[in-house]
Formats: structure tokens, C-alpha cells, sequence
């Protein structure tokens, strides 16, 4: 095969090792630095140009988007998608995993497990979402936030209102959810490859942290997860259209919740916390899957 990769950084220790897992099968992968992508978006005939080259002949392309590239990276697999490239994960399926109400809402609608979840855009209605979320203790998290930067935990309803007041003040978006407090500030990540869980890791905050992020100091280690669990995670692959995912979830005492799906989830914490060759499971499920001209939605979501 003949495989793209979508990234910005070729170094990563995720792209490498996508890169070594392919050419140790025989395969060739091309990195390929998205935002230097340019395309004559209007012709019948989809193309994408690199370096003044037209791009060819590939059979797979796995995109590598960071949450701060979507909108173009997304523009730019579609036009491979269009050319008949077999997308790893569809960009549809991207776009809907980097809009958390909107993945949040497609879980819920299959019955997965979630934290009780609120929103509102009208600061007049924060004590009713306090209620609607249960009241403190509480999680309120930046929607746009990342690696555990923008998440809270307010212990009162008091301090509940004033980070919600201080958080509407600079006009970020965000969620009121439940605290999950049995959780213990350990949270697993499953990851799903072609709708089966290949390894699964436990991540715990460092001391005194409940967050469980790797970069705020936790540690990982390989976990044994229940059937439950493991089919929530699969189930939430599934509901995100996503082939290649990390699903995030929480142990609460009524089960796993889901709290976020992510469709680029970096390799290296979980191969080097299980010591599994998940780089070279998703080259098989390319192996198995794309075949030219084989893509779901051809680029029309
Ligand atoms: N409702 C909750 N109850 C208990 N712990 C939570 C809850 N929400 C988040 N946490 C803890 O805080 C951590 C960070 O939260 P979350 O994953 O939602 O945000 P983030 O990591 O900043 O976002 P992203 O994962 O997109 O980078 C989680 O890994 C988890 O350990
Ligand atoms: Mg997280
Ligand atoms: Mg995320």
C-alpha cells in the first residue's frame, strides 16, 4: 500500500511509529505536512498538490489533525476522501469528535453512559443548571480547553456560580457535569481499532489532582476493563463513526460514562504503559479495509 499521513509534526512519537509499523510491513508512508496542502477545491477532478507535486497513486490516508488545524485539515482529507483515498477515520467523523456538545448529544442518542452534562449560553439560568446537574460537587470544564487545562472542581454551589461568572467574563464556552468523585482521579482510556478494544490503560492524577491528564503529572498503567466497559467504549466508536479513537471514561458507581471520544489519541502513553504494537494493528486494519475507492461517504458528509 500506498499510504499518506496527515501531520504537522513528522517527529511525533505517534508518526513515527505509524511510520515504522507500515514500512516494517512492506508498505510505504509518506508524511505529509497538512497545512502545506493546497487544492483547486472547484475542479471535477480532486486533487491535492504538495510542494508543487500533484499527489497520487495513494491507497489509505491516515489523518493526524490537531484540535487547532480541524477546519483545514478536515477540507484537506475530504479532498482525499473525494479522490478515492480510504480515510483511516472520515472526516466527518472528525468534525463531529472535535465539537463536544454535538459528540456528547450522538452518545447520549445511543445510550451510552455520560456524566450528567449541562449547558446553557444565558448566565441568568446558572443556578437552574446548577440544579440540573445536581448541584456540588461539580466539574466545570472549558469546552475548548485541553490536556486538562479549563476543567474545575467546585465544591460548593457558591464556588460553582462564581468560576462559572469568571469563566462567562472572558466569553468562553462551557459545561457544568457531575463529579464522578468514586473515580478517584483515575480515568481509562480504551483504545478502539476497527470496532475492537486493543489495549486499554488506567490513568491516575498525580497527588492530590482529579484529573487524571498525563500532561498534568498523572501516571499510566495497563488495565484489565470490564465486558461493560469494554462495549461502551466500542459502542462509542461506533456512534462517532470513528474507525481508529482513545474513548475516555470514568468508573461510576452505576458504570462506565463516557467522557470524551478522540479521534487522534496519541500512541505513546498507552504502547509504552502496555507495551502493545498498536501502531502496527492500525496499519492491519489498513491492510484489511482500504481497498481504492472505498470510502464511506466520498467525501459528500
Ligand atoms: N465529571 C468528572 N468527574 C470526575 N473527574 C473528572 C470529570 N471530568 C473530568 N474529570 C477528570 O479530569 C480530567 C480532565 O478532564 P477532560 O478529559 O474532560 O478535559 P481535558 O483533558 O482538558 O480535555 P481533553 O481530554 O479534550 O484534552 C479527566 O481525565 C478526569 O480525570
Ligand atoms: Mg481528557
Ligand atoms: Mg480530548
Amino acid at each position: 500500500m500506498k499510504i499518506a499521513m496527515l501531520a504537522r509534526n513528522a517527529n511525533l512519537y505517534t508518526h513515527q511509529r505509524l511510520k515504522s509499523a507500515a514500512e516494517e510491513r512492506g508498505h510505504e508512508l509518506d508524511i505529509i505536512n497538512t497545512l502545506r496542502c493546497y487544492m483547486n477545491i472547484a475542479s471535477r477532478r480532486p486533487e491535492v498538490y504538495y510542494n508543487g507535486e500533484k499527489l497520487t497513486g495513494y491507497d489509505a490516508v491516515i489523518p493526524r489533525i490537531g484540535a487547532s488545524v480541524t477546519y483545514y485539515g478536515t477540507a484537506v482529507l475530504r479532498q482525499f476522501e473525494m479522490m478515492g483515498v480510504f480515510p483511516l477515520n472520515e472526516s466527518v467523523a472528525i468534525g463531529r469528535s472535535r465539537d463536544k456538545l454535538r459528540s456528547m448529544q450522538l452518545l447520549a442518542r445511543d445510550g451510552i453512559g455520560l456524566p450528567v452534562t449541562t449547558f446553557a449560553h444565558d448566565p441568568k439560568q446558572t443556578d437552574e443548571v446548577l440544579k440540573l446537574a445536581g448541584g456540588a460537587p461539580l466539574v466545570i470544564k472549558l469546552l475548548e480547553g485541553t490536556q486538562g487545562i479549563g476543567v474545575v472542581l467546585a465544591d460548593s454551589d457558591r464556588s460553582a456560580t462564581s468560576v462559572i461568572e469568571a469563566f462567562r467574563g472572558v466569553k468562553v464556552n462551557i459545561l457544568v457535569q457531575e463529579f464522578i468523585k468514586e473515580a478517584g482521579g483515575t480515568d481509562i482510556r480504551a483504545l478502539v481499532v476497527g470496532g475492537k478494544v486493543v489495549a486499554a490503560m488506567q490513568r491516575t492524577g498525580a497527588e492530590g489532582d482529579f484529573r487524571s491528564n498525563l500532561h498534568r503529572g498523572g501516571s499510566a498503567k495497563p488495565i484489565k476493563i470490564s465486558p461493560e466497559e469494554r462495549s461502551t467504549a466500542i459502542r462509542a466508536a461506533k456512534a462517532m463513526g470513528l474507525n481508529v479513537c482513545g474513548v475516555d471514561m470514568l468508573r461510576a458507581n452505576h458504570g462506565p460514562v463516557v467522557m470524551e471520544v478522540n479521534s487522534s489519541p496519541g500512541l505513546e502513553g498507552v504502547e509504552k504503559a502496555t507495551g502493545i504494537d498498536i501502531a502496527g494493528k492500525i496499519i492491519e486494519f489498513l491492510e484489511k479495509k482500504a481497498k481504492p475507492g472505498k470510502t464511506k461517504t466520498k467525501g459528500k458528509g
